[in-house]
């Protein structure tokens, strides 16, 4: 049976899911966005049938709406909910980073016809925007749910295998732990990564070579704060009581840190470095299941034309398949390090005997 979706906010989080979606064939999507350019993209990718101007006249024809909005306009999205003379069941549910308001929002839809199921697809980037989104976004990426007090099992469900091509893992947590969780490991570590790039700043002032030596270590720990300031404004505000709790426990903990070194403690100084890598190496990247199971190599490579492709083509040769590749630093003239991911760590093994043997400065992360 066909049913309609009803996407509100098509930019990279709603565009990747309404992707997903259009695979379908038993869904009619309609979208809704406030830029012209978008609804015209996804109309002319098939990844909506139809665009409304309304939200009322959306939510009337719809089965399902997906609110794919900032968080903040996503709240007062579910607070008009009650407004529409809804004639027929209508399952909500919402993309947000931060749950708590939304979830009290939420419940506060007295409209018997709506049933809200929060959720969160836990994989994103620093761009945004419909031309950033991709169907492959949540490819193993967790998406949690967090139902609201009205929701039974069923709902979710539906949720789950209307969103199953996206091939994320769902889970369900309440709100209290949602908002717990990704304050401590996404929402703080956005917080730090936007003040290291100040502290640089705030350093170039008197070091004006020290942007040139910005790669690597910086690079990779501050991708995060080139994303959408509004978007993150109000993520911090969302989650503002559990980050001011967070700042207060890194404040002290930088405190101790400090300490250290003032004390020349270099055996407590190692041992706290050890805690820190022992925990990041045991984190559950190449868990099946959980994040993707990618066996990386890491291949040295000089910056000139086509020494990329010499590598790629050794291991066709052999035909190793590729999974993901990534250049992680390449300076003019300057050698650069090729980042190749594979499925299998046989794959990975064979990869690193052949490129070695050829010559390559080459190196597995275990
Ligand atoms: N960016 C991420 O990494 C990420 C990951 C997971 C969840 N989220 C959540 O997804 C939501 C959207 O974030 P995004 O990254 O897709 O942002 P985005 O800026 O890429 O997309 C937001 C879209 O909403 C549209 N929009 C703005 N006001 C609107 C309105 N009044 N009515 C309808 N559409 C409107 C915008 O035109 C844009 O297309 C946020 O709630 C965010 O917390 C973001
Ligand atoms: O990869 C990124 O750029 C992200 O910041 C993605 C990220 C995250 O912190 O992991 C950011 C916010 C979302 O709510 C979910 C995912």
């Amino acid at each position: 049976m066909t049913q309609t979706v009803f996407f509100v906010g098509l930019g990279l989080i709603g565009g990747s899911l309404a992707m997903n979606v259009a695979q379908r064939e038993d869904c009619h999507i309609i979208g809704m966005d406030p830029d012209p350019k978008t609804i015209e993209m996804a109309k002319v990718q098939g990844v909506i049938h139809e665009a409304a101007d309304d939200f009322e006249e959306g939510c009337l024809k719809a089965d399902i709406l997906v609110l794919a909005t900032p968080i903040s306009i996503t709240i007062e999205y579910l607070q008009l909910l009650n407004g529409i003379g809804l004639e027929k069941p209508l399952l909500v549910t919402d993309v947000s980073s931060v749950k708590n308001k939304v979830l009290e929002a939420a419940e506060k839809i007295s409209n018997s016809f709506v049933t809200f199921v929060g959720g969160h697809p836990m994989a994103g980037s620093h761009k945004q925007g419909y031309s950033a989104a991709k169907p492959h976004l949540f490819e193993n990426a967790i998406y949690v749910m967090t139902p609201s007090e009205s929701a039974n099992g069923t709902e979710a469900q539906r949720l789950q295998e209307l969103f199953s091509k996206t091939k994320a893992r769902f889970l369900t947590f309440s709100t209290q732990e949602h908002d717990e969780m990704t304050a401590v490991i996404s929402h703080f570590p956005h917080l730090i990564a936007s003040s290291l790039v100040h502290q640089a700043k705030e350093w170039q002032k008197t070091h004006p070579f020290l942007e040139h030596l910005a790669a690597g270590g910086f690079r990779d720990i501050t991708r995060i704060a080139s994303s959408n300031p509004r978007l993150w404004q109000d993520i911090f505000f969302q989650n503002r009581t559990l980050l001011l709790q967070m700042l207060e426990d890194w404040i002290n903990e930088m405190q101790d840190i400090k300490s250290l070194l003032e004390k020349k403690e270099k055996q407590s100084t190692y041992e706290y470095l050890v805690q820190a890598k022992n925990y990041r190496d045991g984190l559950p990247i190449k868990e099946k299941g959980a994040i993707p199971a990618f066996y990386d190599l890491y291949v040295d490579i000089h910056d000139q034309p086509g020494a990329i492709y010499k590598v790629i083509q050794q291991l066709a040769e052999i035909e190793i398949s590729i999974k993901n590749i990534e250049i992680l630093e390449i300076r003019e003239g300057i050698t650069g390090v090729l980042r190749i991911s594979f499925s299998t760590s046989s794959e990975q093994h064979q990869s690193y005997q052949l490129l070695n043997g050829r010559g390559y400065e080459v190196m597995i992360e275990e």
